[in-house]
């Protein structure tokens, strides 16, 4: 039986489709040799302190629509002045109304680096990530063979992008390191199911080599949440929904990283 995953990187595929039809591979390669050069992400996401990876997230697969984000620009440049390290901007259309155009929006309104945050399955995504002034990409370990990890991990690194290469149990573990991941996100969200549990990242975090930047994603609600996982090793929370729930981002940022810091 397809799994959400599967579904999603069905959509993912006939969307790309399009894009390529649009913006031939030459072409999205040549925008992203082009664009403004890439920042160290990787560095940025080593300094001390629990660094916080702040969401731009209209809508999810297991909530439907979470806020109306009327101006990613703005709830970014709040995510900066609380102290994020880097936003991440989720551009998956049809679960979670994300756009390259939030992208774009972002990338002009920060000066920290940008996570495009969606289902990498193609080369020809990493060069648009790029393209549209990504730092960071995510993959996915659980939607993409062993082959195609190595290779696109490689890619990004030739394009001065760090790679976010996220796992959700230990085979998916012992896959990112094999890869050579250097950055590795523990989802607590299980993309077949959809459910979290809060205590992956604790289980998984000892199979994380020392030398990994350990980023927990999904399932912070609040500070005492970022707290828990700091003190569990994480070096980075990547925190959604509780931040484009809430009234004030800029302080539930700065919030979420003075409770890291505690801890
Ligand atoms: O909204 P939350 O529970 O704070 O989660 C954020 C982030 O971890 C989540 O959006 C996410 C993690 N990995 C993903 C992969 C694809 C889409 C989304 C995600």
């Amino acid at each position: 039986m397809a799994t959400v995953l599967d579904e999603i990187v069905a959509g993912v595929r006939e969307d790309l489709a399009d894009a390529v039809a649009a913006t031939p591979l030459p072409e999205v390669q040549r925008l992203a040799r082009a664009a403004a050069p890439p920042l160290d992400a990787e560095a940025a996401l080593r300094r001390p302190g629990l660094s916080l990876i702040a969401e731009v997230k209209r809508s999810s697969p297991s909530k439907g629509a979470l806020a109306a984000i009327a101006d990613p620009a703005a709830l970014a440049a709040d995510y900066e002045a609380g102290g994020a390290t880097a936003v991440s901007v989720l551009t998956e259309r049809r679960r979670f109304g994300g756009s390259l155009d939030d992208l774009d929006a972002v990338r002009r309104a920060v000066g920290i680096p940008v996570l495009r945050k969606d289902f990498m399955v193609e080369d020809y995504q990493l060069f648009e990530a790029r393209a549209h002034g990504a730092d960071i990409i995510l993959l996915i370990v659980a939607a993409l063979e062993q082959d195609d990890l190595v290779r696109m991990q490689a890619l990004a690194r030739d394009l001065g992008m760090t790679a976010l290469v996220e796992v959700h149990d230990e085979a998916e573990t012992a896959r990112a390191v094999d890869a050579g991941a250097s950055v590795i996100g523990v989802n607590a969200r299980n993309l077949k199911t959809l459910a979290v549990d809060p205590d992956t990242f604790g289980s998984l975090a000892p199979f994380v080599p020392d030398s990994c930047v350990k980023v927990a994603e999904s399932g912070v609600s609040g500070p005492a949440d970022a707290a828990r996982y700091a003190g569990e090793g994480a070096d980075a929370v990547l925190v959604g929904e509780a931040l484009v729930r809430g009234a004030e981002p800029r302080r539930a940022a700065h919030d979420l990283i003075a409770a890291g810091a505690q801890s």
